[in-house]
């Protein structure tokens, strides 16, 4: 139950920023509507994908409930989300948004996508996580080898996929504390792991929330509520600290931050980062990707002859 809070705060509505950067690209060779650079920091021919993880070891205690605390898996690499042809429209009105789009993140990869405004980059987010708005007319989405689109939405997030909102939602009359705490137990419940009573989940989150410099008493609050823009994206990235998700999926997690903020919550999503998860963030600013390196940075876009009731498809090259 309480994973459907987080899944719940998915189903927000949006701010755009003003601007997309310009950036160099080279266009994909095939039909597609969303280019794939190699971040300028690893150059490198995209269609090979065994090199060693360049992620560093989390250093935040990991206890994580997606893994169970497992240890970090030896061997290569995995694909943790494969996306292929994707199509979705908006659910009450039948228009087309995804047209077609592809997409494949390994373990220990961090993957941006940037565009345009109205490109389609968040409703690809939304619909991965089973936002209700969206219908998937097509493709298919593989998550740790299992089939996302015949999952609940409190079921992806079981299975460790986390998606931080561009406008988190207030939560009246339930503290942030609690919210973290029940999120946390349902997912070890999941896991078929003992439930985190509240004196021992105090000791696993402070450590956290002081990991990116929020004041404890942040917990004592209402989720959200009265909260100013940027300390909603820093507890966004807590829920994300808590929950340990293999695939993060960050919305615009730098709208709205100050340069201190930004450096708090970049530090603590690349503290987060392991060898066997990733992060698909998207973002309009350079400025993010020189706080978390990509792997790769995806360009969603539209093709000349798609109308808007044409949007978006995407491809990795
Ligand atoms: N629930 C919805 N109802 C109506 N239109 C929608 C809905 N969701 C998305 N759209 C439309 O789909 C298009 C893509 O929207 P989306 O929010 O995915 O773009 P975006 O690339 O994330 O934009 P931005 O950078 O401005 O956040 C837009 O034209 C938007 O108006």
């Amino acid at each position: 139950m309480a994973l459907a809070f987080c899944s719940s705060l998915l189903f927000s509505s949006s701010t755009p920023p003003p601007s997309s950067p310009s950036l160099p690209f080279r266009t994909s060779p095939t039909d597609s509507s969303l280019i794939t650079i190699p971040a300028p920091h690893r150059i490198r021919p995209i269609s090979i994908r065994t090199r060693p993880s360049l992620r560093p070891k989390a250093t935040v205690a990991a206890d994580s409930p997606a893994t169970g605390g497992a240890a970090p898996r030896s061997g290569p690499p995995r694909v943790l989300l494969e996306v292929k042809d994707l199509k979705a429209v908006i659910a009450e009105s039948g228009q087309e948004i995804l047209r077609g789009v592809n997409l494949t993140i390994y373990e220990g990869e961090v993957h941006a996508i940037m565009g345009k405004n109205g490109s389609g980059k968040s409703t690809l987010a939304k619909v991965l996580v089973g936002h209700p708005d969206y219908e998937v007319t097509g493709g298919s989405v593989i998550f740790k080898g299992e089939n996302l689109l015949e999952m609940e939405p409190e079921e992806r997030s079981h299975a460790g996929l986390f998606m931080s909102f561009q406008t988190p939602v207030e939560i009246p009359g339930v503290s942030n504390f609690d919210f973290l705490n029940m999120a946390y137990n349902a997912q070890r419940k999941k896991l078929g792991l003992p439930e985190l009573p509240p004196l021992e989940f105090y000791s696993y989150v402070s450590p956290k929330a002081a990991a990116i410099n929020m004041d404890l008493r942040f917990l004592d609050r209402n989720v959200n509520e009265g909260f100013s823009g940027g300390e909603k994206k820093r507890n966004e990235i807590l829920q994300l600290a808590v929950l340990e998700a293999d695939l993060a999926i960050l919305d615009e997690i730098d709208s709205g931050l100050d340069v201190d903020a930004l450096q708090d919550v970049a530090k603590a999503v690349n503290g987060l980062l392991t060898p066997n998860n990733s992060v698909l963030m998207i973002t309009h600013y350079q400025r993010l990707l020189e706080y978390i390196k990509p792997s790769y940075v995806h360009i969603m876009y539209r093709l000349p002859w798609q109308t808007k009731q044409h949007s978006m498809q995407m491809q990795t090259i």
